[in-house]
């Protein structure tokens, strides 16, 4: 497995276009060898153009591509040694899934023994082994795409297998699964893997590190834990996490901070010039409580939704919205109007949009 290297890559699909305009704007990223990264961001932000010029699909307006330090730019995708897996399955039908997963590994003149021995391995990590002697024709969708993960896992000599969307066709009931399974034979076989998702949930639960996109550009890269736990922007913030983080609108002046008049102490200081300012917290760190203290304010119910085993109160607060989630048990307040504290380690300060840097 391969490091992968951008080095100022940038791609307009129009000729002659402003940079502004690009598809993709001039970055320089490092996928390290054996780790599994996530590209997310919503439709349009240039995920699939940074997966296409990693794969010699697209070649690039501008910068260079790097595989294990050797320039690939001017490379076709055959002559990359990557492994692909689509959105939808690629398997040979009159195959079986044991041929199907050897194939690519009797294309390498691999020798039949350790062709069996990574077939059964994967064929295991996958829950394959009772199919391996079915013909593929008959399988679901789900387990042909399975097969497709399969492929694009089986070959330890890739230098990265490049994943579009391949969850797209899996039944929603089996998708949690699924990215169980990738998760775990990414850990054991330890590809360099980039993933491609508008699914940030799938995004957290697969990857060691997502990348988050907006516009052509990434705004934002690092380990779930992080993203979640300190998103650099409000953007972040909203697209990562289910439900989006909150962020209100805090008066600020002379060092404090106030919201809805009562004192917001944050987790550190906002500059006395900052604009915009607000506070972010992740509706899983707002607390209901019983008792006026610090960082306590009093909000009204206005809604509550299910959320597996927790629930989301939608409440008002200082006539702005705020989500808290709830563990199930312990229950819905018994009046509209209580008490919700917003810890201050938890609280970050936000200015313009960003997040306010730690002095
Ligand atoms: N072949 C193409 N010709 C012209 N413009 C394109 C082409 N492919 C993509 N684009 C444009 O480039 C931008 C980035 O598209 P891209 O497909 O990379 O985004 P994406 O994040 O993968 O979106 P999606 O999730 O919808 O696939 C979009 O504005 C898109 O319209």
């Amino acid at each position: 497995m391969a490091q992968l290297d951008i080095v100022d890559v940038g791609h307009s699909y129009v000729p002659a276009a402003d940079q502004e305009e690009w598809a993709l704007k001039p970055l320089r990223l490092t996928f390290e060898a054996g780790r599994t990264y996530a590209l997310v961001g919503p439709s349009g932000c240039g995920k699939t153009t940074l997966l296409n010029i990693l794969s010699g699909l697209v070649r690039p307006s501008h910068g260079r591509v790097l595989f294990d330090g050797v320039d690939v730019t001017g490379r076709p995708t055959r002559d990359r040694n990557i492994a692909q897996v689509f959105q939808f399955p690629v398997v040979y039908r009159s195959m079986t899934v044991y041929q199907n997963l050897a194939f690519p590994l009797e294309c390498r003149r691999w020798d039949r023994s350790r062709i069996d021995a990574t077939v059964r391995r994967v064929a295991e990590a996958l829950d394959l082994t009772d199919r391996l002697r079915q013909p593929a024709r008959g399988l679901t969708a789900d387990d042909k795409q399975l097969i497709s993960l399969g492929r694009g896992l089986v070959r330890d000599d890739v230098a990265g297998v490049l994943m579009d969307e391949p969850l797209t066709v899996i039944d929603p009931q089996l998708k949690h699964s699924l990215r169980r399974k990738i998760r775990e034979i990414t850990e054991e076989f330890r590809p360099t893997v980039i993933y491609v998702t508008h699914d940030q949930y799938e995004a957290m639960s697969i990857a060691q590190e997502v990348l988050v996109m907006k516009d052509g550009r990434a705004v934002q890269q690092g380990t779930p834990e992080q993203l979640f736990e300190a998103p650099a922007s409000t953007y972040v913030g909203y697209f990562i996490g289910s439900p989006a983080m909150n962020f209100v609108t805090v008066e600020h002046g002379r060092g404090a901070c106030t919201l809805g008049g009562r004192p917001l102490a944050m987790a550190w200081d906002v500059p006395g010039h900052a604009e915009g300012v607000q506070a972010g917290i992740r509706p899983e760190y707002v607390k209901v409580v019983t008792e006026a203290g610090p960082n306590t304010f009093p909000v009204r119910l206005r809604g509550v939704r299910d959320h597996g085993p927790q629930r989301v109160l939608d409440v008002e607060l200082a006539g702005q919205s705020l989500k808290a989630k709830v563990p199930r048990e312990d229950g819905i307040p018994g009046t509209r109007d209580f008490l919700l504290q917003l810890p201050r380690a938890r609280t970050l300060p936000y200015a313009d949009g960003r997040l306010v840097l730690r002095s």
